[in-house]
Formats: structure tokens, sequence, C-alpha cells
């Protein structure tokens, strides 16, 4: 069995518990709180960008030129692609995208990019690339378990979210982080595989807590705490 196959089964709990969230199951119904779907975007948005700066930062750390096109690929899919559902997001709550962008991180999707970051900054190519792959991941999962599920047609109000998610360019794009993901663990040792499965599983749980933190519209104890 594959290293990625491996660290799938290992997070199956994880993945079960996100199906079952009230978000997720209220994108299959198409009934979500508008409040939760604003929190998500405004969340998200920030969330991309810091995405995109440990792309930036494995590219900086990539010897090989296809490592560098593979993750300048994910960086033009996330810049020109993700916007898609995110307007769907915006036009189900009918609210400008612009309106919902530049905002800070509540403390949850904080911890996750911080999470993300630090395996960038102290970590191998494996395990920045184990960091980021419950991403892409988790989202290809649900976007085929809601079509399963429901079989929305396009009157469904997240039609567009739910076949984005489940369509083959993001299952090509996770194939294709799995694929390199599998080339670095055969040559790390059993230290640096370690590595790599507690940053996978600590993305997956954090895929699950950003799920809640949407819903919940999480905050941070104090509004001074963060700007002023
Ligand atoms: C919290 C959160 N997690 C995952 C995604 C989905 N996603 C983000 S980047 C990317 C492409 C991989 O490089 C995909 C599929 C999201 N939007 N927000």
């Amino acid at each position: 069995m594959s290293f990625t196959q491996q660290l799938k089964n290992e997070n199956q709990d994880v993945l079960e518990q996100i199906f079952a969230h009230s978000f997720v199951q209220g994108i299959g119904k198409g009934d979500v709180p508008h409040d939760s779907i604003a929190h998500y975007i405004k969340a998200d948005y920030e969330y991309l960008n810091a995405f995109m700066h440990v792309y930036g930062l494995a590219v900086a750390k990539s010897a090989q030129r296809e490592d560098i096109e593979l993750f300048n690929e994910q960086i033009g899919f996330i810049l020109h692609s993700e916007v898609h559902p995110h307007h769907n997001f915006c036009n189900v709550i009918g609210v400008d995208y612009e309106a919902l962008q530049g905002y800070e991180l509540p403390p949850t999707a904080d911890h996750y990019i911080k999470h993300m970051l630090y395996h960038a900054h102290t970590g191998s190519l494996g395990e920045i690339l184990a960091a980021l792959l419950p991403c892409p991941w988790t989202y290809l999962e649900i976007g085929n378990e809601l079509l399963r599920q429901y079989q929305p047609n396009d009157s469904h109000p997240f039609y567009t979210w739910i076949n984005f998610y489940a369509e083959e360019e993001v299952a090509g794009l996770t194939g294709q982080l799995c694929a390199r993901l599998d080339k670095y663990a055969e040559q790390a040792s059993e230290m640096e595989k370690q590595q790599m499965k507690t940053a996978f599983r600590k993305s997956c749980q954090l895929e699950l807590a950003f799920w809640e933190m949407s819903y919940t519209c999480e905050q941070w104890p104090l509004e001074e705490a963060v700007s002023r």
C-alpha cells in the first residue's frame, strides 16, 4: 500500500466527522446559515493567501523543476479556479466577494495557517506536502460524498460548489500531490515519516475544526486581541 493511501486510511475517522458536520451536511441539503457562510468566506480568503505563501516556501525548497511546476500549478488553481466556489457562496448570501476580504483570521484558521507555515519553514519537502495534502484531499472527498448522498441538480443552491470539488481537476491536483509525497516517503527515514504522519493528521483535524469555526462564527475572546 502506498504511503498516502496509508495516511488516508489512518484518518478515515476525521473524514467521517467532516462528512457528518452540520456545515457540510448543510451544503448537501442546500441550507447553511448565512452568517456561517460569510464567516467561512472571510476566513477562507485569507487562508488561501497563506496557503499560496506555503507553496512559495515549498518552491524555495525545491531542487527539481517538476516540483516547482507542481507548486506553480497549485497556486494557479487557487488564484483562478477556487474563486468559483467562493462566488457560489457569495451569490447564495447576496454579499459581494470584495466585502468579505481583508479580515483577521479567527483563532482556529490562524492556528491552521501557522501549523502549515511551521512545517513549511522547518520541514523537508515531504513534510510540507504532508501538511498541505489534507486540504485538497478532504474537499475532494466532500465533493464526492455530497454528490453521492444528495445528487444535486442545477437548481440546487450549492450545485457549483459541490461539482467543483468533485471534478476531475481537483482529483488530478490531489493525485499529483499524493504521487510526489509517495516519492519523498520512499526515501524518508522512519522518524521523518512519523513527522509526515503527524503533520497530515493535524491538518485533517484542523480541516474539521475550520468547518466548526465557520458554523459557530468563532471569534477571538476579545475583539481588541488582534488589531486596533
Ligand atoms: C480550509 C480549506 N481547506 C481546503 C480548501 C480547498 N483547497 C484549498 S487549496 C486547494 C488546492 C490545492 O492546492 C483546495 C482544493 C479550502 N478552500 N479551504
